[in-house]
């Protein structure tokens, strides 16, 4: 379990996180979600280990993390802009940080990885060739080899188009789900947190609006900002497309 007490962090004197206490359990796929700036990225770097607290503790399982550096920590990112090697193909991007530790994934366990994000055909190629959503996933598989006690992912979707974006959040749960693995995901958007997690954070001015599942969310916002700012956005969406498909004949939506 992944613990977070009264963690704190100010920039130049200015509060972004105040007070921030939660449980994660393993497992766990948990989105962080909230308007832009409201100090989303700075929370996945001070689990990360990046960016340093001002006060509180981070807890994994019974050990205290607070002051252990990233590399220590056992914890990997998939950042937003995949950070792939372009001189590098598919095959070497995945493996490359094996090279100095081979010992952390075998042979049977990388190709079970590429089986399971569909790599297979794309082993050879450049990073160049490959679409936003082949490299989002090379970038998933390249951080799963290592073995991380827990997986980061910033804003994983935003560069991906509809269909793609649902065939990723599907890898992702089915990750989670074969190996374990707790997985923190920052978002802003209410539609993707509340359809790819078991918990959604909602941050607010730097402090937590509500943390609890999609479903308890919807039912019950705890506060005029959950009602806001995520409820009216998704009741904006549903009755755009409920208004789409009412005013199309029957037949044309089946077909389609
Ligand atoms: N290194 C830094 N130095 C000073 N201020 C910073 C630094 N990093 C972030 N901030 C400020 O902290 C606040 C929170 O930033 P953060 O990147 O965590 O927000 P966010 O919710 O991830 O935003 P977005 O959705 O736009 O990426 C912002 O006001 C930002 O300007």
């Amino acid at each position: 379990m992944l613990e977070l007490k009264n963690v704190k962090k100010s920039y130049d004197g200015v509060p972004v996180l105040e007070d921030i206490s939660i449980n994660i359990e393993d497992g766990e796929i948990v989105s962080i979600l909230g308007p832009s700036g409201c100090g989303k990225t700075t929370l996945l770097n001070l689990i990360l280990g990046i960016v340093d607290s001002d006060g509180g503790k981070i807890i994994y399982n019974d050990e205290d993390l607070t002051n252990v550096p990233m590399e220590k920590r056992g914890f990997n990112i998939v950042f937003q802009d995949y950070a792939l090697f372009p001189n590098l193909n598919v095959y070497q991007n995945i493996t490359y940080g094996l090279r100095n530790n081979p010992s952390i994934s075998t042979e049977e366990e990388v190709q079970d990885l590429i089986k399971l994000l569909g790599l297979e055909e794309h082993l050879n190629k450049r990073i160049g060739q490959l679409s936003g959503g082949q490299k989002q996933r090379v970038a998933l598989a390249r951080t799963m080899v290592m073995k991380p006690k827990i997986l980061l992912l910033d804003e994983p979707l935003s560069a991906l188009d509809g269909v793609i974006k649902e065939s990723i959040k599907d890898r992702i749960k089915a990750i989670a789900k074969e190996y374990h693995l707790t997985t923190i995901i920052v978002t802003h958007d209410p539609e993707e947190a509340l359809t790819l997690s078991d918990r959604v954070m909602i941050i607010n001015e730097g402090k937590i609006a509500q943390f609890a599942k999609p479903e308890e969310i919807i039912k019950t916002p705890e506060n005029n900002f959950v009602q806001k700012f995520i409820l009216h956005q998704l009741e904006i969406k549903k009755n755009n497309i409920f208004t789409l498909f009412a005013s199309q004949p029957q037949a044309a939506v089946q077909v389609s």
